[in-house]
């Protein structure tokens, strides 16, 4: 599943064959906005500053609202450096840089952050085909998957798909506004193949309270980051009816249950409740 992301590309604005000379800096993208969204910018945006080989300012795509006010999401982002709708009263950092023109968010960047709801990431793909760089590494903060007539799809496989590039994602039992206030939480990146790639990503997210461990499992890794918000609804479906502890625990047997050949440092970062 999504091994094609690493031995095919599609055509795109800049294929990066300059890139490998000396001094070369990654820029990264956050696609999505929302908490959780404007979260990982926060905190992509206080490592880029402190990381040589990466360009300080991240660019963060808005889907484009108009406030009560009057003013554009985007305009107020940019002005207050906060994300007065999503996540109001959190300074993103000023090297955050909110742009509600999808094409121009990406452009040049070689390491993209998706963080929609999976709902929009359908129309995102598509019209992000031929726009990424061909040499872009991709990571998925999604929880969902796309059901197709032939069954269900990981996101992490639709973005490789549809846009020809590898996909790493990273979960974790994360609720964005208790990291947004610096709260201690940790994540897993689940990487394919390349640890370099895992490691870049693990030093993009990794903050003090913000603690990130790479395991080479994408599979494991996205599905116990999805499925643990079901076993979480049961777990409370049991507290409300008072059944008890006992019963309770028998809620997150089915992950292990139909996720036999993950590893088992996959469940290792992720609270079931
Ligand atoms: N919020 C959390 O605590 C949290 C934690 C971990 C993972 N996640 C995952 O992160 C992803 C993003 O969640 P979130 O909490 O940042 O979202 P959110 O619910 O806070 O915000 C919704 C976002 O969707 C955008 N939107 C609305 N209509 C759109 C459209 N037609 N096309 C594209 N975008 C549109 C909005 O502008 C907004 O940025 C989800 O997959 C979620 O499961 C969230
Ligand atoms: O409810 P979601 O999909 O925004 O995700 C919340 C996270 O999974 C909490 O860990």
């Amino acid at each position: 599943m999504g091994d094609t992301a690493t031995t095919h590309h599609t055509k795109s604005a800049n294929n990066g064959a300059n890139d490998n000379q000396i001094g070369f800096k990654s820029r990264v993208s956050v696609i999505g906005s929302g908490s959780w969204g404007s979260v990982a910018a926060k905190l992509v945006a206080f490592n880029t500053l402190n990381l040589s080989s990466f360009h300080d300012e991240v660019k963060m795509w808005v889907f484009e609202e108009t406030l009560q006010s009057g003013e554009k999401l985007t305009d107020a982002i940019n002005r207050t450096n906060e994300n007065v709708k999503y996540l109001p009263g959190i300074k993103l950092g000023k090297n955050v840089i909110a742009d509600p023109d999808l094409d121009n968010a990406v452009e040049d960047a070689n390491m993209l952050v998706f963080v929609t709801p999976h709902q929009f990431i359908d129309n995102i793909c598509k019209s992000l085909v031929g726009k990424v760089r061909s040499d872009a590494e991709a990571i998925s903060l999604i929880k969902g998957m796309e059901v197709k007539i032939e069954g269900p799809c990981l996101i992490s496989t639709y973005i490789s798909e549809q846009l020809g590039i590898n996909c790493s994602v990273l979960m974790g039992a994360n609720l964005a506004n208790e990291i947004a206030e610096e709260k201690f939480s940790e994540a897993t990146v689940g990487y394919r193949n390349n640890r370099e790639i895992a490691e870049q990503w693990v030093q993009l997210f990794t903050t003090p309270y913000f603690m990130v461990t790479p395991v080479q499992d994408v599979e494991g890794v996205e599905l116990c980051g999805t499925l643990k918000n079901v076993v979480a609804i049961a777990a409370g479906f049991v507290d409300g009816l008072d059944m008890g502890n006992n019963t309770k625990v028998h809620t997150s047997g089915f992950i292990t249950s139909i996720l036999p050949i993950s590893t088992l440092s996959s469940f290792s970062c992720h609270a079931y409740y």
